[in-house]
């Protein structure tokens, strides 16, 4: 696939404090890519240095062939983590407006802008002024603004929080249409079951330095081994002395039992012990949710140092 943005050995630095220790990855056309990380790891730092808002100390981005102050910013969207439209404008206003100021022409932009309107249940709403909606409505809108002028590369940061499960989803279906469509998505999000739905490779972020990139399907492969939850009471211990248990959690009536990377599900289930009682068993691959724990609060599954690279 096609590679539309290139970021190559980021580093920034805050006053003394180095944010961004050489990052790099790359977003191609037709894909979402998620940039995860915990508060503070250095995501929107990095975007704000792809979008140009600040300037890395080291390394650089290139969209297409251009880098640095010569990339066509017309032809990126971006939804920025704080949100915020002119106020006292009307609807259509602000985003024909927009859509001007990336080149876009006016009457192209008036007919996508009816139809996104409609599509996010905003019919009618084009000539209210922009204070008077709703938070997720504005943002709604926020995100119209964002893909109103077509873009090759669409940046989000965050694009989900504060909407309702309805607006979620058709955040998620434009999104996912959007990169099936042929544009390159780089998306950043808490929201782990989302990201898990919907990218297809994903990049994480800990204290300015990369801890996983690859796609969605290595890293599962990778990092989520399998967990097994007996619903039942038990002795611990002797959950513990299964072979290939690797920890056990307690859940009053129900234990969860994570398993060591490579195991046959099929084969482990056939060596329980006669002894544990069983009400009910579920075996699972780790979410991208447990992962991302995992990883931010350092009791790391993972092996010192590995990585999955696309
Ligand atoms: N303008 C700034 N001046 C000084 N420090 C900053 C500035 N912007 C960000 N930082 C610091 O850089 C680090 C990374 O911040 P950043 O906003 O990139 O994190 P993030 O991964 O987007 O976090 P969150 O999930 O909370 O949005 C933090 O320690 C933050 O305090």
């Amino acid at each position: 696939m096609e590679v539309m943005l290139t970021v190559e050995g980021l580093e920034k630095s805050f006053k003394d404090k180095k944010v961004l220790k050489g990052i790099s990855f790359e977003v191609r056309k037709g894909e979402i890519m998620a940039i995860l990380g915990p508060n503070g790891a250095g995501k929107s730092t990095t975007i704000r240095n792809i979008m140009g808002i600040m300037y890395p100390d080291k390394g650089s981005v290139t969209f297409h062939q251009h880098n640095g102050k010569g990339i066509p910013r017309e032809k990126i969207g971006y939804l920025p983590e704080e949100r915020g439209l002119y106020k006292n404008v009307n609807v259509m206003d602000i985003l024909l407006y927009l859509a001007d100021l990336k080149d876009y022409p006016l009457h192209k932009a008036k007919e996508r802008a009816l139809m996104y309107l409609k599509k996010f249940d905003l019919e009618g709403k084009e000539k209210i002024s922009v204070e008077e909606l709703s938070k997720g409505m504005g943002q709604k809108v926020q995100f119209i603004s964002s893909i109103i002028h077509e873009p090759e590369l669409l940046i989000l940061d965050e694009p989900f929080s504060g909407l309702d499960p309805v607006s979620q989803e058709l955040f998620k279906e434009e999104i996912r249409s959007l990169a099936d469509n042929g544009t390159a998505i780089l998306l950043s999000s808490h929201q782990m079951n989302l990201v898990e739905e919907m990218c297809d490779r994903l990049f994480m972020i800990q204290r300015g330095q990369k801890v996983i990139y690859g796609t969605l399907n290595d890293v599962k492969t990778e990092y989520a081994n399998f967990k097994c939850t007996i619903r039942g009471l038990n002795n611990r211990h002797e959950l513990e002395n299964i072979p290939e248990v690797v920890r056990v959690e307690d859940k009053g009536e129900s234990s969860i039992l994570y398993l060591e990377k490579d195991v046959d599900p099929g084969n482990w289930l056939k060596q329980l012990p006669d002894k544990i009682n069983i009400h009910e068993l579920n075996i699972n691959r780790i979410s991208l949710h447990e992962i991302f724990i995992d990883i931010a609060t350092d009791k790391n599954l993972m092996k010192e140092g590995s990585e999955v690279l696309a």
